[in-house]
C-alpha cells in the first residue's frame, strides 16, 4: 500500500496494492502493521461500520467530542466525495479541510485521525461506505458541524439535490460548536 500525505498533517490518502488477474482482483483492505508504519501511529481499531446511501445523500460533518474516533474509510460500491476537517483548536490547520473522491474504481481509502470532523456526499446512484473506527460509537458525545459552514468553505462537487438527516440539518456552525483543544 501507498500512504500519500495530504495538505493536513496526519491525514493520509491510502492506495492499496491491488493484484488483478483473470479471476478478478485481490488486495489487503487493512493490514495493521502496514497501516501503523505508513501513518506513524499505533491506533487500534475496535469497530467496523457499513452504510449505504443513494445519490445526493450527505452525511456529516460528524465527530465525537469524547471518545474521538479515528476513521479509516473506503467505498466498495459507487463513489463519494469524502471530507476531513481539522477541528483541533490548537492545530495550525484548524478549520481547514481536505477532500477526495473515493470509489469502487479507485479503491482509495482516507485516514481521518481523531480530532477531525468527517463527512461525505454520494456521487453515484448508490454507494456502500465501509469504515473502521478507533473508538466505539458514543451517541451522547456525537456532534455535527454544518456541511456548508462558510468559514470552512468545503468545495463539494455537484451531487444533485442533497438529502441530509434531521440531525445534520440542525448541525452547528464551527464557531458555535464545542471542538477539541
Ligand atoms: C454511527 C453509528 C450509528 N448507529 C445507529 C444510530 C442511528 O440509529 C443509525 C444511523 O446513525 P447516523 O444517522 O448517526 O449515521 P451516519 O449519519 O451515517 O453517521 C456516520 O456518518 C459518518 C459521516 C461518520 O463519520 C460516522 O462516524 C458516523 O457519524 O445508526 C450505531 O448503532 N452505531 C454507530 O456507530
Amino acid at each position: 500500500m501507498k500512504a500519500i500525505a495530504t495538505a493536513i498533517e496526519g491525514v493520509f490518502l491510502i492506495e492499496p496494492k491491488v493484484f488483478g488477474d483473470s479471476r478478478g482482483f485481490f488486495f489487503e483492505s487493512f493490514n495493521q502493521r502496514a497501516f501503523r508504519e505508513a501513518t506513524g501511529t499505533q491506533h487500534e481499531f475496535v469497530q467496523d461500520n457499513h452504510s449505504r446511501s443513494s445519490r445526493g445523500v450527505l452525511r456529516g460533518l460528524h465527530y465525537q467530542l469524547q471518545q474521538p474516533q479515528g476513521k479509516l474509510v473506503r467505498v466498495v460500491r459507487g463513489a463519494v466525495f469524502d471530507v476531513a476537517v481539522d477541528i483541533r483548536r490548537s492545530s495550525p490547520t484548524f478549520g481547514r479541510w481536505v477532500g477526495y473522491e473515493l470509489s469502487e474504481e479507485n479503491q482509495r481509502q482516507l485516514w481521518v485521525p481523531p480530532g477531525f470532523a468527517h463527512g461525505f456526499v454520494v456521487l453515484s446512484e448508490s454507494a456502500d461506505f465501509l469504515y473502521k473506527t478507533t473508538d466505539y460509537y458514543a451517541p451522547q458525545h456525537e456532534r455535527s458541524i454544518r456541511w456548508d459552514d462558510p468559514s470552512i468553505g468545503i468545495q463539494w462537487p455537484d451531487a444533485g439535490p442533497l438529502l441530509l438527516s434531521g440531525k445534520d440539518q440542525a448541525a452547528l456552525l464551527l464557531q458555535d460548536a464545542d471542538v477539541f483543544t
